[in-house]
């Protein structure tokens, strides 16, 4: 005799990257149970994201500006002649105190998506604009291919997850993400700075090996396309071979859920001391305990409670 249960079994496999939800269809739930990533074609309107756009000039031409922010150069830009342009600017990060950026981490369609990968208890934390400048010739532009859970002392992974949106068209020509289906099964690998001759950006560190069989999937996205990826998903973004530079806006969501870990004797120890480095040059902090208090400064409560984090 059948019984419901076995039909259920079927019909349904196990799901460990995805929660009970209203809004996934089975497709899509499948396909980021099995691939670690989702793109939803449309969810940030054109209006928003020239406003994201607006508010970046102006934080490039210094006449917007919040706590925390972090304005970085191309690695290629620094190292030359320095050049007071606005368009030297490849990344802008912790922005979580600029309303008119931080309002991307709470849009509500955004947030319906987070929900359905890592709960109701949101905190974003960490946030990015990534402005990818047109390459100088040194293939500099390039992100090496990473996981993104290499940069935090916080689990379980999978309660974690990240929304890039495409502010214009993105392609192979201006570098686009570029990401290894299914990868996001496996664990969080060590990672170093890659050798690159035309020298790599600070802290873009790659993984050091990984399996060059897995086939890349290039991510063309239009203008407000957002993906939504696990954060041991390898990732990267190639070389941008267009003179325009290449927008996208960012945020990694968390779980309030989740819990601070001690990196000690893990793989992410080499992060942890580049990033102590940083944090005692520029505030003037110095413990591992300062550095998750500086997580937890930056970290923002989006949706339901704070809890752990
Ligand atoms: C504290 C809370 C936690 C913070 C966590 C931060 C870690 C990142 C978490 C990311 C998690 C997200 C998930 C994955 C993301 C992957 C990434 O993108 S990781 C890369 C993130 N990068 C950074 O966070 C770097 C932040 N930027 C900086 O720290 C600075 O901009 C700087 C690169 C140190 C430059 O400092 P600045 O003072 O603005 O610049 P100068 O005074 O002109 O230069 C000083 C010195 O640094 C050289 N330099 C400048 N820019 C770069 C560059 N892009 N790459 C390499 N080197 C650079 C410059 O040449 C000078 O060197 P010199 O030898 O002294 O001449
Ligand atoms: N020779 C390389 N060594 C290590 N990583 C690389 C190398 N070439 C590309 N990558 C990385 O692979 C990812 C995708 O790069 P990809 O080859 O798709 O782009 P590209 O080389 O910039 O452009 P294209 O191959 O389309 O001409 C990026 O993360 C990039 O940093
Ligand atoms: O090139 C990009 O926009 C993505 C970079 C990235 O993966 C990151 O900053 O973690
Ligand atoms: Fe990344
Ligand atoms: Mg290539």
């Amino acid at each position: 005799m059948k019984t419901c249960d076995v039909d259920f079994a079927i019909v349904f496999p196990p799901t460990r990257y995805t929660l009970d939800n209203d809004l996934l269809t089975t497709e899509q739930r499948q396909f980021y149970e099995e691939n670690g990533f989702l793109v939803i074609k449309n969810l940030v309107s054109h209006k928003d994201i020239d406003e994201f756009r607006e508010v970046f000039e102006k934080v490039c031409k210094k006449e917007l500006t919040a706590p925390g922010m972090v304005v970085m150069r191309d690695v290629a830009i620094a190292k030359s002649e320095y050049v007071p342009d606005q368009k030297a600017i490849t990344k802008v990060q912790d922005f979580q105190e600029l309303p008119g950026l931080f309002r991307y981490c709470s849009l509500p369609q955004i947030l319906k998506y987070v929900e359905c990968f890592i709960g109701p208890n949101i905190m974003s934390m960490h946030t990015m604009l990534i402005n990818k400048p047109p390459d100088a010739g040194k293939k500099t532009s390039r992100h090496p291919m990473h996981q993104d859970l290499h940069y935090f002392p916080f689990r379980p992974a999978d309660r974690i997850v990240c929304a890039w949106t495409a502010m214009e068209r993105i392609d192979r020509s201006n570098g686009c993400l570029v990401v290894l289906p299914g990868t996001h099964k496996g664990e969080l690998k060590q990672h170093d700075y890659p050798e690159w001759e035309g020298g790599v950006n600070k802290m873009y560190h790659g993984v050091r090996d990984y399996d060059p069989n897995i086939p890349r999937v290039h991510l063309t996205m239009e203008k407000g396309d957002t993906v939504f990826f696990h954060p041991i998903l390898i990732h990267g973004s190639g070389m941008n071979k267009t003179a325009g530079f290449r927008k996208a806006i960012s945020c990694h969501y968390a779980s309030s859920d989740c819990d601070y870990i001690d990196v000690k004797g893990t793989t992410q120890e080499n992060i942890e001391k580049e990033v102590i480095e940083l944090a005692l040059k520029r505030y003037g902090l110095e413990s591992e305990i300062a550095l998750k208090d500086a997580w937890m400064a930056k970290g923002r409560v989006v949706q339901g409670e704070r809890n752990n984090l």
